[in-house]
């Protein structure tokens, strides 16, 4: 199978992006694992799928796929890439656009210059819901990790976030810590792990351990749920400046019931065709 692609990232969180309107694709984890693979494939952190929409309030549906080929409800980086992408290859004209993802219907607007902002929805808080387990929702949890005990939000933006707070990201225990939370039992579809370090009320750090991916240089729904995390437990204004490795986010939110608006920018690095 020849595919065309389009090779894009948001702070070098980055996607294979494919047109699957203008072009038949049949893709099966193996294949996604492929074109992910940074020495046998494209090279990834997930696949991002454009196809019509199936829901008459969406402009286009877009499926999100990580690199060890799992399907996953949503992509905070990849909504602004995939509404640059739809824009550039003339796949719509709008400015304004409504994308049907398995977290549900997200509102993108495409500002000036690089820049996107993502209307992600209402963070999911109920534990059942995120899925977490625990008795009661609260806006920690001590979770116990091989015998030591760490302290931890668990908020969902349509896909599963674990946040524990740091005092500084740089050394934080990511590549010890994030597998061990990733697939804790507790966790039952597995969870993305923020390591966030506060640095005043409207400006933090974070890394994040992506479920599926391993640590990646942003990610989009992380920042929003590191975001929901730090105001719940009051350490944050409503609007937060999230430093990633691979540079800023801006994140809103007003409190519980209310939507979060992410901003941030959309790259598009190169074309290309590859074949599967
Ligand atoms: N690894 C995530 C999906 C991609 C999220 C991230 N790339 C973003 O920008 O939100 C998960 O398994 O839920």
């Amino acid at each position: 199978m020849r595919l065309k692609f389009t090779k894009m990232h948001g702070l070098g969180n980055d996607f294979v992006m494919l047109d699957a309107i203008s072009q038949r694709i049949k893709l099966s984890p193996d294949k996604i694992q492929r074109l992910a693979d940074r020495h046998l494939g494209v090279g990834c952190d997930q696949v991002l799928v454009v196809e019509a929409p199936r829901n008459p309030d969406a402009d286009f549906r877009y499926r999100i796929y990580n690199a060890d080929g799992s399907e996953v409800e949503n992509c905070g980086n990849g909504a602004r890439c995939f509404a640059r992408f739809v824009r550039e290859r003339r796949l719509t004209g709008k400015h304004r656009l409504t994308v049907e993802t398995a977290a549900g219907l997200l509102k993108l607007n495409l500002q000036e210059g690089d820049q996107v902002s993502v209307d992600m929805g209402a963070p999911v808080l109920e534990p059942a819901e995120v899925p977490f387990s625990a008795d009661l929702q609260a806006p920690t949890y001590p979770l116990d990790v091989s015998g030591d005990v760490y302290t931890v939000s668990a908020v969902s933006m349509g896909n599963p976030h674990a946040v524990l707070l740091v005092d500084d990201v740089a050394s934080a225990p990511v590549e010890k810590l994030g597998p061990l939370i990733e697939s804790h039992p507790r966790f039952p579809n597995r969870v993305n792990v923020g390591f966030l370090q506060l640095e005043s009320r409207q400006l933090a750090h974070l890394r994040v351990f992506e479920r599926g991916v391993g640590e990646t240089r942003a990610c989009g729904t992380g920042a929003c749920a590191a975001a929901v995390a730090a105001r719940l437990r009051g350490l944050v204004d409503d609007t937060v400046e999230i430093h990633l490795p691979g540079g800023p986010l801006t994140i809103h939110w007003s409190g519980p019931g209310q939507p979060v608006t992410m901003t941030g920018p959309a790259t598009t690095v190169y074309h290309g065709q590859i074949v599967l």
